[in-house]
């Protein structure tokens, strides 16, 4: 059979929260196409030892759901966890990169000369790098390209994980310039309960995901202060109006309708209702740990995006001399680091530059 009517392999990097919820999704989708995809999908799984001594992999090949990250939701056992990250990529046409952003560098290296050439890979990772010499911005799906040789696609939306497990309806936003990749990703994961929606733009709907964690940690400081609802309202828009002026210095010409979509305005509000991040900032008003506890405490190994995030922002602000033109993104990374009271940000609000209106 030539290579390109064999039936496609998927390879999920990944296997957290979110990770496994897309294998359940892909696993069950693949299974209704027949044929066109191997049903078999290898999802690389960090190999850990649980509180009983059991090894990770073998529990969710064991039990088809993944105790640690993802509990009481089935994964098909088409699924395979497979602890060799070279291992999980061999002969892949599809590679579907789901780790936490901190750790794609680390990942990619190791699978560097390891891909089929002809493969392409779609990032859901929310999360950006600011070069800490030259202070440039880069985004995962460009360290996946320029690391891997290979196109990268992404994917970002209000997409709360447990919440796609369990089928709740949810719609995502798919950056790609190249039809035949997008009709692959529509193929994957659209569903009538998870649609999709497509635009040739990858950088804007990534840097979207990645910097509504922030907002949302924003939102969690709101909350956790008691701020009346006109002013979490006033922290939703003026942090989604700093988002857009982001998005701006990077691409002058972004297509205003991306801000409207699942990666723009609704991803920050599911975040803000009841996301991580949220969650996590929520607490540390409340009472004053820090997140580094805070995800000790309440995440069981899973990981909070905005606070690393938040850093990335105010370095690359700070490197322009900006941050007097973003102040909720200042004050967010300097009260993630506890350098600043939660409700400062509150007050820097009342001068903030959209308010100096000619
Ligand atoms: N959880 C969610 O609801 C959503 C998450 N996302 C994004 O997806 C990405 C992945 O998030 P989750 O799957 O939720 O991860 P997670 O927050 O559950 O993180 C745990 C995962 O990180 C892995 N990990 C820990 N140390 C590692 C290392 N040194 N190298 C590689 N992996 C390591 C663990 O093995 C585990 O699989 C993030 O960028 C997140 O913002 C996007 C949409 C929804
Ligand atoms: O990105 C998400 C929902 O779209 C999840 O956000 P948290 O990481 O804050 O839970």
């Amino acid at each position: 059979m030539s290579s390109s009517t064999a039936p496609k392999k998927i390879a999920i990097v990944g296997s957290g929260n979110w990770g496994s919820a897309i294998a359940i999704h892909i696993g069950e989708k693949v299974r209704k196409l027949k044929g066109q995809y191997d049903e078999k999908i290898l999802m690389w799984c960090r190999e850990e030892t649980l509180d009983d001594g059991s090894k990770l992999t073998q529990v969710i090949n064991k039990q088809h759901e993944n105790v640690k990250y993802l509990p009481h939701e089935k994964i098909p056992d088409n699924v395979i966890a497979e602890p060799d990250l070279c291992e999980s990529v061999k002969d892949a046409d599809v590679l579907i990169f789901v780790i936490p952003h901190q750790f794609v560098k680390k990942t990619c290296d190791q699978l560097k000369n390891k891909i089929k050439s002809t493969a392409f890979a779609l990032t859901l990772i929310k999360g950006f790098y600011v070069d800490e010499q030259t202070n440039d911005l880069m985004l995962v799906s460009q360290l996946i390209k320029n690391t891997l040789n290979i196109p990268c696609v992404c994917l970002m939306g209000a997409n709360i994980a447990h919440e796609v497990a369990e089928k709740i309806f949810c719609e995502a936003t798919v950056g790609s310039r190249d039809e035949k990749h997008s009709e692959i990703v529509r193929q994957l994961i659209d569903t009538p309960e998870f649609r999709l929606r497509f635009y040739p733009d990858v950088e804007i709907i990534e840097m979207l995901g990645a910097l509504k964690n922030v907002i949302a940690v924003c939102a969690g400081f709101a909350d956790g202060l008691k701020a009346g609802f006109n002013t979490r309202a006033a922290v939703l828009r003026l942090g989604f109006r700093e988002m857009v002026n982001f998005c701006r210095l990077l691409e002058k010409e972004s297509t205003p309708e991306l801000y409207l979509e699942s990666c723009g305005i609704a991803d920050l509000i599911a975040s803000a209702l009841g996301g991580r991040n949220y969650n996590g900032a929520k607490k540390l008003a409340e009472t004053n740990k820090s997140l580094k506890e805070i995800e000790k405490e309440d995440l069981n190994g899973q990981s909070l995006q905005g606070p690393g995030t938040a850093k990335e922002v105010y370095r690359f602000l700070e490197a322009k001399n900006l941050l007097d033109k973003f102040p909720m993104f200042r004050d967010a990374y300097l009260i993630c680091e506890q350098k600043l009271e939660p409700k400062k940000l509150l007050e820097n609000l009342h001068n903030h530059p959209e308010f100096q209106q000619k």
